[in-house]
């Protein structure tokens, strides 16, 4: 068997394995335990997580999951899956070999750790690890570095390692977005509305102690806006997502469309560009809950520009990523 030159781990979030509350409890467990996403106190952390957000979240969180669930499972994990199979083809065929590809979650499965152990039974001694988040926040990168770090804990080996931080300004990151909204329009009449980019949100405390993730949305919202050509007041970026009491990155989205709904802004156009895969929080909160708060303040149309998913520019833009982090390998 020849080995290939390197493998590539493939990273994202996480998603439960069934819409139920038993799966959705099992995630969130995991997920919001990890001291990357939550910093509170371990013990005190323990008590409200275990003693009130475990008993209430998951019931109402799997209603949503289910609203989103299709044949082959969670959306983030099916197009995962189908970014993983695409990108084996297009190394192929940019590289003339076969490079392993595994996709590997921080949280559930196919977990880092499941994910290395194939990338090691391929025989591969060097592994780009990229995680599918165009913007670092330690909320998200760094915990899969932690998580990678974990599962390697016991390997009396090492593989040669490198990780991509970020890609939150690449031009091929940038050119596929402005394109999924030129496409968007064409496929409307050229019909356009106001542009809203919603990121999904971290705790502003974060973000005040150094996590450069505002910064890396800022940028990606601007140069997306030059490239599309568009004024000050043909586009806004905000965040989506909180999660608790504490205050988080500003304006939010939903007090955004509700104000605008109100002020009388009639067509709005979202994307995400934070999210390099459909998931509950595209399809459910920005497809179904935040179009209601737009609509009902006086919005007339909202349409949402789907994640970059698998489309054939954001394949690209993994190959190219790969191609320029394995120089020499
Ligand atoms: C303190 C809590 C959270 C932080 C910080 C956070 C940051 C963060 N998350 C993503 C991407 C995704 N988050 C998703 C779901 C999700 N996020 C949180 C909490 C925090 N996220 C929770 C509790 C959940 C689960 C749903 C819920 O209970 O509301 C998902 C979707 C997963 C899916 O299965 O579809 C993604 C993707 C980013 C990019 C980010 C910071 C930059
Ligand atoms: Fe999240
Ligand atoms: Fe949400």
């Amino acid at each position: 068997m020849t080995v290939a030159r390197f493998g590539v781990m493939l990273a994202n979030l996480g998603t439960p394995d069934a819409p139920t509350p038993a799966a959705v409890r099992r995630y969130l467990a995991e997920f919001l335990w990890d001291e990357r996403v939550i910093d509170v106190s371990r013990p005190l952390w323990w008590l409200i997580l275990h003693g009130v957000i475990l008993r209430i979240r998951p019931g109402k969180v799997a209603k949503a999951y289910a609203s989103v669930w299709q044949e082959g499972g969670s959306p983030l994990l099916v197009i995962g899956r189908r970014q993983e199979q695409a990108l084996r083809a297009r190394l192929a065929e940019r590289l003339g070999e076969e490079i392993p590809v595994e996709l590997a979650m921080t949280y559930g499965t196919p977990s880092i750790e499941q994910a290395g152990l194939r990338l090691r039974d391929a025989g591969v001694e060097r592994i780009l690890v990229l995680p599918m988040y165009p913007q670092f926040s330690r909320t998200t990168t760094a915990a899969v570095f932690d998580r990678l770090a974990r599962a390697l804990k016991a390997c009396p080996q090492l593989p040669e390692l490198r990780f991509v931080r970020d890609y939150h300004d690449h031009s091929a990151y940038i050119a596929a977005l402005a394109n999924s909204v030129r496409e968007h329009w064409r496929h409307n009449d050229d019909e356009r509305g106001r542009l809203l980019m919603s990121y999904h949100g971290i705790p502003k405390r974060y973000a005040d102690a150094g996590d450069p993730y505002p910064r890396h949305c800022e940028t990606t919202s601007r140069l997306v806006a030059e490239a599309l050509g568009l004024a000050d007041d043909d586009w806004q970026m905000t965040y989506q997502s909180r999660f608790g009491r504490e205050e988080w990155l500003k304006p939010y989205t939903d007090h955004t469309l509700r104000a605008w709904g109100k002020q009388g802004v009639k067509h709005v156009d979202v994307i995400s560009p934070a999210f390099a895969a459909d998931c509950l929080e595209t399809l459910e909160e920005l497809e179904v809950e935040n179009r209601e708060y737009f609509t009902q303040a006086g919005g007339k149309t909202y349409r949402y520009i789907p994640a970059l998913n698998d489309r054939d520019e954001h394949i690209e833009l993994f190959a190219q990523l790969i191609e320029q982090h394995t120089r020499g390998w």
